[in-house]
């Protein structure tokens, strides 16, 4: 199957989307502003001999290690629990947060507390290199509901502005690592579409370094 050398771009949905196009905009790859507010899955830009595939942010790592695309957009925290077998070429430095451990203010340790998250791989790997044993609970969204109802002890989820921290009465404990996100590509493609994906990193360091 041929691609004419198209570089595919594997494009989260939701609050990545706006900060990233942004960036490409200031990069000089001109996507189409009506694609901004679209329903289409799968965006052509030939003036960039691009195509942007439209994925739920969880699901851009694993698109780009089965190279349907051949880089992506994805945030550390995505990264870090999918684990997958790809290249990290840039650090984006938007969609910036933290990923903290959280809970009640009036919390006590217990043995055996529950902490639930949608981060399972790594609030396992963190509390296992503290050495304290925790029972994780899987969930998707909402996080913070599960220390309101009793599901668990405390929880470990994204902070920006504390917002939702604060709205529901719940204090940051400790932080695991910040967030931002970062541009990774494919093994094959990285070396099939070197030139191609070394001036977009090229241009975007350019766009980067320009905003701060
Ligand atoms: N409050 C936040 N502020 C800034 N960045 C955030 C925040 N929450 C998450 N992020 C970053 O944005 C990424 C995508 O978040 P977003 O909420 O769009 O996707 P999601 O959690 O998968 O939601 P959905 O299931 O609705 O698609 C996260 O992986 C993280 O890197
Ligand atoms: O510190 P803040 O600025 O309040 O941002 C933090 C919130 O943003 C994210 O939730 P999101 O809006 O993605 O919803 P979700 O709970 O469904 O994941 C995250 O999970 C926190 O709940």
């Amino acid at each position: 199957m041929t691609d004419n050398g198209v570089l595919k771009v594997a494009m989260p949905k939701g609050r990545i989307y706006k900060q990233a196009s942004k960036l490409f905009r200031q990069a000089g790859l001109l996507i189409p502003e009506e694609f901004d507010e679209s329903r289409r899955l799968i965006i052509p830009v030939p003036e960039a001999n691009m195509e942007f595939i439209m994925a739920k942010p969880v699901d851009v790592p694993t698109y780009v290690e089965y190279g349907v695309a051949d880089i992506g957009i994805v945030g550390k925290d995505v990264l870090m629990e999918e684990n997958k077998d790809v290249y990290e070429l840039l650090d984006l430095g938007i969609a910036r947060c933290r990923m903290s451990v959280i809970g009640l203010p009036d919390w006590k340790p217990v043995i055996n507390p529950r902490v639930a998250t949608k981060y399972a791989s790594v609030a396992s790997q963190y509390f296992r290199e503290q050495g304290q044993q925790v029972e994780v609970i899987k969930l998707n969204g909402s996080i913070e509901l599960a220390p309101l109802i009793g599901l668990a002890d405390r929880i470990v989820d994204m902070v920006e502005t504390g917002q939702t921290l604060k709205e529901n009465g719940l204090v940051e404990m400790e932080t695991l690592f910040q967030v931002t996100s970062r541009l990774i590509a494919n093994r094959v493609s990285y070396r099939l579409k070197n030139t191609a994906i070394q001036e977009l990193c090229d241009r975007l360091g350019v766009a980067i370094a320009a905003r701060v």
